[in-house]
């Protein structure tokens, strides 16, 4: 038994809609997180049509994203005309043309992200706004944010939770991800 993960509620995620925003930067480890999240989310019974994928440059614009996206999900699923930037405050832009492809409510969003420590400050002020963002996202829409964004102090600890690199006890930190989504998503329902 794993000191660290909780051990995994088992959910139906049939009726879920799933947002996932990843950044590109340090491409090489996204795309296994990725891969590992999608795979559990359909897993569960996630319909592949309810999983909007979008991408940003790097971890600093996911918070932003991650609102956007909500608010465009929700301009499509509202029938009061209002625009996103209604929902956001003050500005009247209209985002439906940014809306999700499908229609409706997100159910919980996935950000995820690798940052790794270089030689400067960066890594620590990225890390620390980036993880504030998201929590006041998650906190401001009621829509369950996941935090899918590695900090780690280099890439061998990067490719290691992506389940790379054969070490032993390599993991895909993304299929905890698509856990935690499919576990809130259907908590957030009930
Ligand atoms: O610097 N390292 C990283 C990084 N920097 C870019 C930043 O997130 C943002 O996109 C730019 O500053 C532009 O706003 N973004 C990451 O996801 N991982 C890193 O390791």
């Amino acid at each position: 038994m794993s000191l660290k993960a909780p051990a995994p509620e088992h959910h139906e995620g049939s009726a879920l809609r799933i947002g996932i925003v990843h950044a590109r930067w340090n491409q090489a480890v996204i795309e296994p997180l990725l891969a590992g999240t999608k795979a559990k989310l359909l897993e569960c019974g996630v319909k592949e049509s309810n999983i909007v994928i979008e991408s940003v440059p790097g971890s600093w614009e996911l918070p932003i994203a991650v609102q956007r996206l909500y608010a465009a999900s929700q301009v499509q699923s509202s029938s009061g005309g209002a625009t996103a930037g209604d929902l956001l405050g003050g500005s009247t832009t209209d985002l439906t043309a940014l809306a999700a492809p499908a229609s409706g409510p997100f159910d919980a969003i996935i950000a995820i992200g690798v940052l790794i420590k270089g030689e400067t400050m960066h890594f620590e002020y990225i890390s620390d706004s980036v993880s504030q963002g998201l929590m006041r996202v998650s906190l401001d829409t009621g829509v369950p944010v996941i935090f899918g964004v590695l900090t780690v102090l280099n890439e061998a600890q990067a490719l290691h939770r992506a389940g790379q690199g054969g070490a032993p006890g390599a993991h895909n930190h993304g299929e905890d991800w698509g856990l935690a989504a499919v576990e809130m998503g259907v908590k957030r329902k009930a």
